[in-house]
Order: C-alpha cells, then structure tokens, then sequence
C-alpha cells in the first residue's frame, strides 16, 4: 500500500530566524528518492525538519507550503502528517521491550493483538533483529536500538521519512550497514526521504540530489 504516490512537495519554503533569512528549499522529492540537504551546524537544517514536520519553535518565522501527495499538509496537525521520523539517537521507551515499543507505534487499525504482535516480529526480522520482540532497549547495543528505532518508524505506516542524522553516532561499518537498511526500506515502500547530514559519505550513499545550504555557521 503506497501513501505517497506523488511524493513530498517542499514549496517554496523560506525560513528566518530573527529576520534573517536561514534556507529556503523548493524541491519535490519524488517516491523512493532521497533529497539530502548539507550544510555546517547552525544552518537550519534540523529547522527544516521540524517545519515539514509540523513541530517549529515559534522562534522563527517561516513561509512556504508542504504537500505530500498533493494535499497541503503545511497546516496539518503534527501527528496527522504521517511523517517518519528518524534521529540521531534511537530514542526508544526504556520502559517498553523492544517488541512494545514496535506495538506502541502501529496504526489502531492493525487488529487483534495477536496480529499486532506477529506484525512488529517481522518488522524486527526485516532490519536483521529476528528473536528480538522481548528484549529491553537497554540491553542493545547502538547498532541494534537504531534498527529498532527504524523498524519502529516504518511500521507506523508513514508517508515519508524526515531523517536528522540518523546516522552520526555508529562506528563506520555499522554506519553502512545502516544507511543501506534504511535507503532499501524507503525504496522497497516507495517513500520519498528528506535526509540532513554533515556528513558527505551519507549524502552520497543517499544516491539523490543533493543541496548545500549555509556556507557559515548561521543565526549567529
Ligand atoms: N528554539 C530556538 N530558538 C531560537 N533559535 C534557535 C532555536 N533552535 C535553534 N535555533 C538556532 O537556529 C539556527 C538553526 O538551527 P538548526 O538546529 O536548524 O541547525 P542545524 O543546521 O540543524 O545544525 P546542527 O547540524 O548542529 O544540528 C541555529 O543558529 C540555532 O542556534
């Protein structure tokens, strides 16, 4: 089942910080490609992020139009924009075995409990985590909670993927590992993805087009 089948449209997005401007993006990231914005720290880039995603600080000022699938989503409520999130830390409920921190984040209308629970295992079974539905977070290792995190982000049905570095805290081989997990997943669903990074090996595993924003460190 596909909810992004024109993909996500950054319209005209300008973005200030006391008057000044940040970035401004107009792009339309069609399903399965990845546009990933680079630029130094300070540059606005997890600003973007957070405007498509619903949740800026009324800090800035901001203007332009988010549509995913063509419906304008710039007004939508947060948890209504399907959008899939991914940080640089894992983020996972401690208090939650991995399998219920997969349960917690599937759609209602995925019923009974049974098929909730066989739905979240073959999840974990598509990011190489087989067997892991009772384990506590705290016991994975980095590598392990980041698919965790990733499973727990698609099987929340989302239409597309806003990544914020979801890849600067593991060691080089894991760091592959992953960036090739996530990029087969959003292509296999045909999700668009908004991915920011430093990091240009990212950007060019990303295999997408690429914009630069900020030459300095901005807001400054
Ligand atoms: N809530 C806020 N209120 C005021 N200024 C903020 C707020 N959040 C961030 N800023 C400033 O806005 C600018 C952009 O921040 P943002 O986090 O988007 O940059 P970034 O490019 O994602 O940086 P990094 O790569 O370090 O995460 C920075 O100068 C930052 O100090």
């Amino acid at each position: 089942m596909s909810y992004a089948s024109t993909g996500l449209k950054i319209d005209g997005v300008r973005i200030s910080l006391n008057g000044r401007e940040l970035l401004a993006v107009d792009h339309l990231i069609n399903p399965k490609e990845v546009l990933t914005i680079m630029g130094p720290s300070g540059s606005g880039k997890s600003t973007l992020l957070a405007y498509i995603g619903g949740f800026l600080d009324p800090a800035f000022e901001a203007e332009g139009d988010v549509y995913c699938s063509d419906m304008n989503i710039t007004l939508v409520k947060p948890q209504q924009r399907r959008a899939g999130l991914l940080f640089q830390d894992p983020l996972l409920f401690p208090h939650m075995s991995v399998g219920g921190n997969l349960v917690f984040a599937m759609p209602a209308d995925i019923q009974p409990k049974a098929e909730r629970r066989s739905q979240a295992e073959q999840a974990l079974t598509d990011v190489g985590l087989d067997g892991f539905f009772e384990r506590d977070p705290d016991t994975l290792s980095g590598g392990q909670k980041a698919r965790v995190a990733l499973a727990r982000v698609l099987i929340s049905r989302p239409a597309f993927l806003l990544l914020d570095e979801p890849f600067s805290k593991l060691d080089a081989d894991r760091r592959a590992q992953m960036r090739e997990l996530v990029f087969e997943n959003a292509k296999r669903r045909s999700l668009p993805v908004l991915l920011v990074t430093h990091d240009r090996e990212d950007a060019l595993a990303a295999n997408g087009t690429i914009i630069e924003v900020g030459s300095q460190t901005a807001g400054q």
